[in-house]
């Protein structure tokens, strides 16, 4: 069994009176695909926001890669994100000023590489997700399906520990999305990088190494 990279016990996240998170845990090994469904509402994202440094929980424990997530500073969370962590979200928000290749770059442009070494170590990523040919070309330029490939490609250049992905594919038809999706896993397998894969379709979590299901700001795992 591979070491746990992400585990979270008991965590709940509220705004004002209202908990949108109530119990959530889950342990995540290195390199583990785990998907997480549940109903609309259920705390799917804010469980996923927690889990990534990006909300405070008000209770429970979140360790990344060691670092206890809750205790962090804002800095220290900042930095954890940008060294260990990489983010697909269902509208790649990929800045349109920017040519695809120059996105898919930006993290490694922010860890200090120069344009044409963050360049130059991003294009095999971008090959082996087959838009590699597109990388001049800006994200208006080119299909949904292709600028999430160029997302993929994105979370995992810098050769984050966790990849985040809320929905990535919610805005695909569904051939599309299984291409994406299995863009992600294999990519990512790769990488060496666990997933935690936030999603309504049951098609997409089936191609998961575990599901994990919320229901009324709740973790249940089968
Ligand atoms: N910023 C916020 N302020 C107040 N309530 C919030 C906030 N964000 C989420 N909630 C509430 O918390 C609950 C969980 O929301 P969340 O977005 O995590 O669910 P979800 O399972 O991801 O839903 P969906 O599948 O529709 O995206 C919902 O009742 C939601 O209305």
């Amino acid at each position: 069994m591979a070491p746990t990279v992400l585990a979270a016990r008991g965590v709940g996240v509220s705004y004002g009176a209202q908990w949108a998170l109530r119990d959530a845990s889950l342990d995540v090994a290195e390199g583990e695909f785990v998907a997480v469904v549940g109903q609309s509402g259920s705390g799917k994202s804010t469980f996923l926001h927690a889990l990534a440094g990006l909300v405070v929980p008000d209770k429970g424990s979140v360790t990344l890669g060691g670092v206890d997530v809750v205790a962090a500073s804002d800095a220290e969370r900042t930095r954890l994100r940008r060294e260990r962590l990489g983010f697909v979200m269902q509208h790649g928000q990929l800045v349109p000023e920017l040519t695809l290749g120059q996105n898919a770059a930006m993290p490694l442009r922010l860890l200090g590489a120069t344009r044409r070494q963050a360049l130059a170590n991003v294009m095999p990523l971008l090959e082996s997700l087959g838009v590699a040919h597109l990388a001049s070309r800006l994200p208006g330029e080119v299909s949904g399906g292709e600028q999430q490939r160029v997302a993929v490609a994105r979370a995992l250049c810098a050769r984050p520990a966790v990849v985040f992905a809320d929905e990535p594919t919610g805005a695909l038809d569904s051939a599309n999305g299984a291409v994406v999706a299995a863009a992600l896993r294999s990519s990512a397998r790769e990488a060496g990088a666990a997933v935690v894969l936030v999603t309504h379709d049951s098609g997409l979590a089936a191609m998961a190494d575990r599901v994990v299901t919320m229901a009324d700001g709740r973790t249940r795992e089968p």
